[in-house]
């Protein structure tokens, strides 16, 4: 049988070479990526159609000798699925209306999987396509990164009306977070079920909460996640990435139960031997500016990197998404680098 490495990685088992897959790996850096999203009309008619789905998900792997695909989606389907439409403008990110203290009661929480399964159709055909030692990943966004977006109707760089919504309503706060939890697991465990071999939580606010909000906002619900699609999928294998945790990442890690951390690009390379258990996979975190930039910046840094988690199991991977001004031929270079120095 062939082995997947980067499952394996996840799973406690340290490689030689660290397996590498990239943030936001098909995406507006590669031409082909921008062919194919202008034949689909808007980026949820791309996330919602099989073909061109699949078609996206696997552009970055013929380039590229990347060990797993990441199902191409968007954490915001799950508002969209729940009536709370969401929608992508040209060239601007996305807007909802955004939701009160009253409609969090109305978000429609039956049909929400069967909106999805277009997307549970993609995994299907990317597990079918993709060769054997490839890991396939599949995703959500973890509850308060989602409600940021579902409370204020746009990306916000504080994300202060949730953080007050949060504080102010925490009844109407609790029962989002319930609905985002039991939608997110139904939604993770078809994942798998439908051929998904890893699921990493995208948590990517987890920065400027005190750790009272931290416990609350970000810890019981990814916990809860992890608890509840393990209680159907037993030991199913899952990443946890909360970007900008910082202090709060040694008991995200030990109280959500996930098997592999993500660091983003801020935590020190020291992080892990100092605070983290020996044992526990970790996966980064090089700054995409580096990858931007190339040369010795990003040259030296993944050295570097490869270094300090070497005594451990590591996948290689960015701090944070690719960005779309990144050269192809950094990528390659990245990739190389890592598989070779
Ligand atoms: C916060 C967040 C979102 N989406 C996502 C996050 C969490 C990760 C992170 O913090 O980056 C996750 C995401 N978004 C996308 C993926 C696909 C899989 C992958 O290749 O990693 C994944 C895993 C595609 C996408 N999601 C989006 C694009 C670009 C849209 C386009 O092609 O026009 C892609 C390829 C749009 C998106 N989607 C979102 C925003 C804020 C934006 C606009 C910003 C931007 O344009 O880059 C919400």
């Amino acid at each position: 049988m062939t082995k997947k490495t980067l499952l394996a990685t996840v799973l406690g088992e340290r490689q030689e070479t660290p397996p590498i897959w990239i943030m936001r790996q098909a995406g507006r850096y590669l031409p082909e990526y921008r062919e194919t999203r202008a034949k689909a009309g808007s980026f949820l008619d791309l996330c919602y159609n099989p073909e061109l789905a699949t078609e996206v998900t696997l552009q970055p792997l013929r380039r590229f000798d990347l060990d797993a695909a990441i199902l191409f989606s968007d954490i915001l389907v799950i508002p969209d699925a729940l009536g709370q439409k969401v929608r992508f403008e040209q060239g601007e990110g996305p807007t909802l209306d955004p939701l009160t203290a009253d409609s969090v009661d109305r978000l429609e929480r039956e049909g929400a999987l069967e909106h999805l399964a277009p997307v549970l159709e993609t995994v299907r055909r990317l597990r079918a396509a993709l060769s054997p030692e490839k890991t396939l990943i599949g995703f959500c966004g973890s509850p308060w990164t989602v409600a940021t977006y579902m409370l204020n109707g746009r990306g916000s760089p504080d994300q202060w009306v949730a953080r007050r919504f949060a504080l102010e309503h925490p009844e109407a706060f609790a029962r989002l977070m319930d609905v985002l939890v039991e939608t997110s697991v139904d939604y993770l465990v078809a994942q798998l079920e439908a051929g998904a071999d890893v699921v990493q939580l995208f948590e990517s606010w987890a920065l400027n909460l005190d750790d009272a909000a931290f416990a609350t906002q970000v810890i019981e619900p990814n916990r809860r996640i992890v608890e509840g699609v393990r209680a159907r999928v037993p030991n199913a294998p899952i990443i946890g990435f909360p970007r900008g945790a910082a202090g709060n990442l040694r008991r995200y890690a030990e109280m959500t139960g996930v098997n592999a951390l993500g660091l983003d690009y801020a935590t020190p390379l020291s992080f892990p031997r100092e605070h983290l258990p020996q044992d526990l996979p970790v996966q980064g975190n090089l700054d995409p500016l580096r990858l931007v930039i190339g040369g010795e910046a990003m040259e030296r840094r993944v050295v570097e990197i490869k270094q300090a988690f070497a005594d451990r199991p590591h996948i290689f991977n960015l701090g944070h998404g690719i960005v779309p001004e990144t050269p192809i031929a950094h990528v390659e270079r990245l990739v190389n680098l890592v598989k070779t120095a």
